[in-house]
């Protein structure tokens, strides 16, 4: 972490600066000029937005415009690219996510990541959803796992499917079954902030509608921040949008606004389809 850009956007908090494109009056996560660099190349150009608490907040642009990259700052991910360098300041409630002292297995456990390809263990669809609270240390029993496991495929929409082949392999599910174990795995360590990117890309229409339902029960109790190509999505599920383009955040903004009245004209071209 930069440690003067850090200092700088600091002393300039979420709520002091609120009014301001991006930033909003209560967010769970706040970034202040956020640089991302891939070796050379300048991927992020000081993104400075707020993700509101326990609401689902889109990220849309361009292939390459560097959503991902964005998503991966918000649980350190990117500490596992060897030529990656993050600057600008991350904080969740209030705490820089990039103070040395952080313990980023902590963080991980409070910011869960679900991924464009369903990636189950070959493990069974139990010791799918056990392991986190298990390593986590969350269960005093196996009861208390069983309970675990049970409540978060209950959570995950999964349960009924699955509750008389706990003991199958996780990969043996179709493949909307699957995102939705990776989903349950991921609700099962009680994270605060789930990163969703492209979660559906690999889904037919079918299993896409049951993970944005799924999206839909979940959101009141999760901060979600969903990436995704698909503009359809991004207005069936969130309640707010940031526009990435060339790096940039051009514009956010509450869903229907984005869509219906942005203020940006590459927002508006982008979402009338006419690059991309
Ligand atoms: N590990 C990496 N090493 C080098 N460059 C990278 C790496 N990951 C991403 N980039 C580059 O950073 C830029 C942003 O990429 P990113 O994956 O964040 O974009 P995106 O908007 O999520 O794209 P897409 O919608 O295609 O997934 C791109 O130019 C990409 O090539």
């Amino acid at each position: 972490m930069d440690v003067s850009a850090a200092s700088v956007a600091k002393s300039a908090p979420g709520r002091a600066v609120a009014g301001q494109p991006g930033v909003s009056p209560d967010p769970k996560i706040i970034a202040r000029d956020v640089n991302v660099y891939y070796g050379e190349k300048h991927a992020l150009k000081n993104v400075t937005v707020d993700v509101p608490e326990k609401a689902v907040m889109a990220f849309i642009g361009p292939s390459g415009c560097g959503k991902s990259t964005f998503l991966r700052c918000i649980n350190r991910m990117n500490d596992t690219v060897a030529s990656a360098r993050v600057t600008g300041l991350i904080q969740i409630d209030d705490q820089d996510i990039y103070d040395p002292s952080l313990d980023v297995v902590q963080l991980r456990a409070r910011v869960g990541m679900v991924f464009q390809k369903p990636n189950p263990f070959p493990k069974s669809i139990y010791e799918n959803v056990a392991y986190g609270p298990r390593i986590h240390g969350l269960a005093r029993s196996k009861a208390e796992l069983d309970e675990i496991v049970e409540s978060s495929l209950k959570k995950a929409s999964l349960w009924n499917e699955v509750k008389d082949r706990l003991g199958d392999t996780g990969t043996g599910l179709s493949g909307g079954q699957q995102q939705r174990l990776c989903i349950a795995r991921a609700i099962a360590v009680s994270p605060e902030i789930i990163l969703m990117d492209e979660p559906c890309s690999a889904l037919d229409p079918i299993a896409t509608a049951r993970v944005e339902e799924l999206i839909e029960e979940i959101r009141r109790n999760y901060t979600i921040v969903i990436v995704t190509h698909s503009m359809q999505q991004a207005a069936r599920v969130s309640q707010r949008v940031a526009f990435f383009h060339l790096g940039v955040l051009v514009e956010t903004g509450q869903t229907e606004k984005i869509f219906t009245s942005p203020e940006d004209k590459r927002t508006q071209d982008y979402i009338t389809g006419r690059f991309g």
